[in-house]
This record gives C-alpha cells, sequence and structure tokens, in this order.
C-alpha cells in the first residue's frame, strides 16, 4: 500500500512540523512526573497544548492513507516497516528485546470479537464506578486507578472488598491470556525472544466520548510519542474494544509520519502494536460520537520496570 507522495515543499513543511511536534515533547519530558500522570496523556502541560495544538487541527483534514479499515478482517499480522529512530542510540539495548527493526502492525487474529466484547464488558462496570467528568476515562487494573471526576482514586481501596462483586477472577485470567498471545505477536512480528520482554505500566483500560475536556486528563488527543511519554515503554500495544463508525465516530488512531497521516480505525478484538520510540508518532482523532474503548498493553525491555499482570486482591 503506498503511501500517497507529496511535493518537496510539503515534505519540508512536515519535517518541520515533526521537528516542532519533537521539540514539545523533549520540553514536556523535562518536567517531573507524578502519581497517575502518564495516562493516556492526559497530563500533558499547558506549554504542550500550546506548542502543538494549532498541528492537530490543520491535519484533521489531511489524512493519507488508512492502513486498515474497520470493516476488513486481518487475520495475519499485516505489517508496516518504518526505519527505527536515532534515539535509540541512547538508549541501553537489551539483546532479544531492543528493536532492531522498527514498525507497526496490526492484526485481527488475536483477540476474539467474544474476547473484546467480555474485555469491554469488564470495562464498562470497572468505569460505571467512576469516570472523568470529561472525555476521557481510565481504569488501571495493575495500580487500581480509576478516573473520579476531575481526578483519580484507586479502585481497590475505595471500593475494597466491594470490587469482589464488579470483577472476578475470569476476568484477570482473560486479560492474562489476551496479554500473553499479544506478546508472542509482537515477538513473532519483530523477531524478539519474548521472555526478554516484560509488562509494564500504565496499562489501562480507556473510554473515550465527545464529552468536552474538564481538565488536562482529558485531552487524550495530542500527538505524543510512548517512549518519552511512559519511559519504559519499548513495544505499544492497543486493544480496541468498540468498532469504529458503529459504536463511535472520529477515534480513528493516527500516525503522524513525516510524509503525511496513516490510519489505523478501530474493531473490536484488534491489536495494533508499534515500537514505541520516536518513528512512531501518534495521536488519537478527537471522538465525534459515540464511545470508544480500548486497552493499552505495554511492554519493556528493561527488567526493573516489568510489572506482574493484575490480579484481584
Ligand atoms: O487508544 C489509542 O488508540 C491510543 C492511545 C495512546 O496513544 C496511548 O495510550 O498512548
Ligand atoms: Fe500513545
Amino acid at each position: 500500500m503506498a503511501a500517497q507522495r507529496r511535493g518537496s515543499a510539503r515534505n519540508s513543511e512536515s519535517a518541520a512540523i515533526e521537528r516542532k511536534i519533537k521539540r514539545g515533547h523533549a520540553q514536556r519530558q523535562a518536567s517531573a512526573w507524578s502519581g497517575p500522570r502518564g495516562y493516556l496523556l492526559v497530563l500533558m502541560p499547558l506549554a504542550a497544548c500550546c506548542s502543538v495544538g494549532w498541528l492537530y487541527l490543520s491535519m484533521d483534514s489531511d489524512i493519507t492513507e488508512t492502513l486498515v479499515r474497520q470493516g476488513e478482517i486481518v487475520l495475519q499480522p499485516r505489517i508496516f516497516r518504518v526505519p527505527c529512530s536515532e534515539d535509540y542510540k541512547n538508549y541501553k539495548r537489551y539483546p532479544g528485546c531492543t528493536p532492531q527493526t522498527c514498525g507497526r502492525a496490526v492484526t485481527d487474529g488475536v483477540v476474539t470479537r467474544e474476547e473484546a466484547q467480555m474485555l469491554r464488558r469488564l470495562a464498562e462496570r470497572g468505569l460505571s464506578l467512576g469516570g472523568s467528568d470529561g472525555g476521557a476515562s481510565i481504569m488501571d487494573l495493575h495500580s487500581g486507578a480509576l478516573s473520579m471526576g476531575k481526578q483519580f482514586v484507586n479502585i481497590y481501596r475505595y471500593f475494597s472488598e466491594q470490587i469482589k462483586e464488579v470483577f472476578s477472577e475470569e476476568d484477570f485470567r482473560l486479560y492474562w491470556a489476551v496479554r500473553s498471545r499479544i506478546q508472542r505477536t509482537i515477538a513473532e512480528t519483530f523477531g524478539l525472544d519474548s521472555t526478554h520482554m516484560y509488562l509494564t505500566k500504565p496499562t489501562f483500560f480507556s473510554r473515550m466520548n465527545s464529552t468536552a475536556a474538564k481538565t488536562t486528563h482529558d485531552e487524550y488527543w495530542h500527538p505524543h510519542i510512548d517512549k518519552e511519554t511512559y519511559g519504559s515503554f519499548d513495544y505499544t500495544s492497543l486493544l480496541y474494544l468498540s468498532d469504529y463508525g458503529v459504536d463511535f465516530g472520529g477515534g480513528r488512531f493516527i500516525f503522524m509520519d513525516a510524509d503525511g497521516n496513516r490510519t489505523v480505525e478501530p474493531r473490536a478484538g484488534r491489536v495494533s502494536f508499534f515500537s514505541s520510540g520516536s518513528e512512531n508518532l501518534h495521536r488519537v482523532e478527537k471522538v465525534e460520537w459515540g464511545t470508544r474503548y480500548a486497552i493499552t498493553v505495554s511492554f519493556t525491555c528493561d527488567p526493573a520496570h516489568a510489572i506482574d499482570d493484575p490480579t484481584l486482591p
């Protein structure tokens, strides 16, 4: 699928835009992170919003290629290679895990629609206990963080024993099964040793809708690089739990490449995964209607940043 090429003036303009975003990221990363800040970019400092805000507005009408449409069923990973960014020269290398080749891939063959539906119900139950006042809510089964109003609570502390009426052991077994299948698929696709990859935090369910943002936690649409935003990520995966064009409008995932945008349309059960470095600058389009559910499940090469699968306390 060849990308639509543009003139060299447009390319240099795009490159300038990309440099500008990366500068914005560097500035953002220089500030300290604490507590539940880090989820879904919900915590982007306002300065970064200003520096890149004009960009996503101007790019909304600038989509050049759809990598995978909602209505397609891609049973084997559809792989798109991109050169690894220069940043990797500054990162410690972990044999069997650190990206040698970078890229993105999308598959509908790893998680069934039924499993996605069960996970979506889990997300609905959990998020119904709280939820942001604005358009983006998260629930992290590992740390217990749950959006509530304009902040976060710890679902396990806040609801203590009652949480066992909301989540079952089976829910957690399903999360484990899906996480391990995704991990193996990433390893096979990128030629890695899956035993040298570790689940890392944050790992969270997200719910997005068109309600106006009330705090920066709700601003999920900013362009970002996961490795910079979350620190420990080496491979990001997104498991979609609802269907673009059916359950919600807007909300497409967009890779922002120097020569144009490339989109993935969410589909329940679809896993999209990519190396987390600056070769995969991306953003989520604003949701226009309906509700979009997804899970971010990410992996690190650094055993020091490994976390265990979530468990019911
Ligand atoms: O939900 C998505 O499609 C992307 C979310 C994202 O970029 C992230 O969690 O870092
Ligand atoms: Fe991201």
